[in-house]
């Protein structure tokens, strides 16, 4: 299963004809990100519905503190309405930076979760809510059969997911990082007394296929960037990165300073958070990736060089 996320950084028109683009290359699904400073998520996602009739269109990620979580059952059940049934509710704790710009407190992520996606379940299901903070919330709509997803990367994150969600959504792009966090999602699938191949396991990769290897690679360094500076110590050093090299990335990001920040990423960083080369480059990583028990690879950004060029080549040489 192949999805591609698009971050609406540009109007959601424009957003809409690659999403045409990427249903024709043959994608599955397709992840709308949800941070406040780029186009609204759901906007986004119906006009995706209309310039689309196959692929199934999610939320990659929305989260419990900017919206209310009986308007997040509002919205994306319009949206599966508007989309004939093919609606996705992608759901993380959300990222702290954000949420400190918005003036919003960061509490208990964990328990925010677990308690929007328990709400959810009622709350799509057409329930009159008594609970999960609600007192009596109640959809006046049919929103049809949502599958919740769950974007984790944490321990305890990644077994709730296994717990409670039908899917995971894990930010990563290297296999070592599956072998750590699929069990965990398995472990928790059983400790709910579920199967757990109920529960679809998705690597949302940093991406980037060129036929120019050093172009791709190049591209994806923004990105790679944003990631060494926001990663946890622990998954620094899963990988041999050392803290000094991702604090010059980090220093380097907070002052603004871009291009100290690109000459700080390193060829290993590059390799440990992205796919990136060459089709047949990025197709070995993806297999690698299929074989830690992931089910779906989520191609995300930059995508490529050129992000049209990229989604026909991919959709050519990798799906
Ligand atoms: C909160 C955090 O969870 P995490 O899984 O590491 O969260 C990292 C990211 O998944 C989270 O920031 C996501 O929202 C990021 N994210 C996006 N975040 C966004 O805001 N927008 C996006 O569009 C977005 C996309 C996205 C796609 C895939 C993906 O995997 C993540 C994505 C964490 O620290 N988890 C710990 C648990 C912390 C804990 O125990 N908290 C307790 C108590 C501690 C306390 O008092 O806070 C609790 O919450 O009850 C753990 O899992 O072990």
């Amino acid at each position: 299963m192949f999805g591609i996320e698009f971050v609406p950084n540009e109007p959601a028109l424009k957003v809409g004809y690659m999403a045409k683009l990427a249903e024709d290359a043959g994608f599955d699904t397709i992840w709308i990100t949800d941070h406040y400073n780029n186009r609204d998520v759901y906007s986004t996602l119906a006009i995706l519905a209309l310039a689309t009739s196959r692929v199934r269109l999610g939320t990659g990620v929305t989260n419990p503190y900017t919206r209310n979580v009986a308007v997040t059952a509002s919205s994306i059940a319009s949206i599966n309405e508007i989309s004939g049934g093919r609606a996705i509710l992608g759901i993380g704790p959300g990222d702290k930076a954000t949420f400190d710009a918005m003036g919003i407190a960061w509490e208990k992520p964990l328990s925010a979760v677990r308690d929007s996606v328990a709400a959810l379940r009622e709350l799509l299901a057409k329930k009159r809510v008594e609970g999960h903070g609600m007192a009596g919330a109640q959809l006046a709509f049919s929103a049809g059969k949502i599958p919740i997803y769950i974007g984790a990367q944490g321990p305890k994150m990644l077994e709730m997911a296994g717990m409670i969600a039908d899917g995971v959504l894990v930010n990563a792009s290297h296999p070592d990082d599956f072998k750590y966090a699929v069990p965990l999602v398995r472990q928790g699938a059983e400790k709910a007394g579920r199967d757990p191949k109920e529960v679809e396991i998705s690597a949302y990769t940093s991406f980037s296929a060129d036929k120019n290897p050093d172009k791709a690679a190049n591209e994806a360094k923004i990105v790679v960037a944003f990631i060494v500076a926001g990663s946890p110590e622990t998954v620094l050093s899963r990988h041999g990165i050392e803290a000094e090299e991702a604090a010059a990335v980090s220093r380097a990001i907070a002052k603004g300073d871009f291009g100290s920040a690109l000459a700080a990423v390193t060829s290993t960083m590059i390799d440990v958070f992205s796919v990136s080369g060459t089709p047949v480059e990025c197709r070995a990583r993806v297999d690698e990736l299929l074989a830690t028990g992931v089910t779906q690879i989520v191609v995300g950004s930059p995508i490529g060089p050129n992000k049209e060029r990229s989604i026909k080549l991919i959709g050519k040489e990798i799906l």
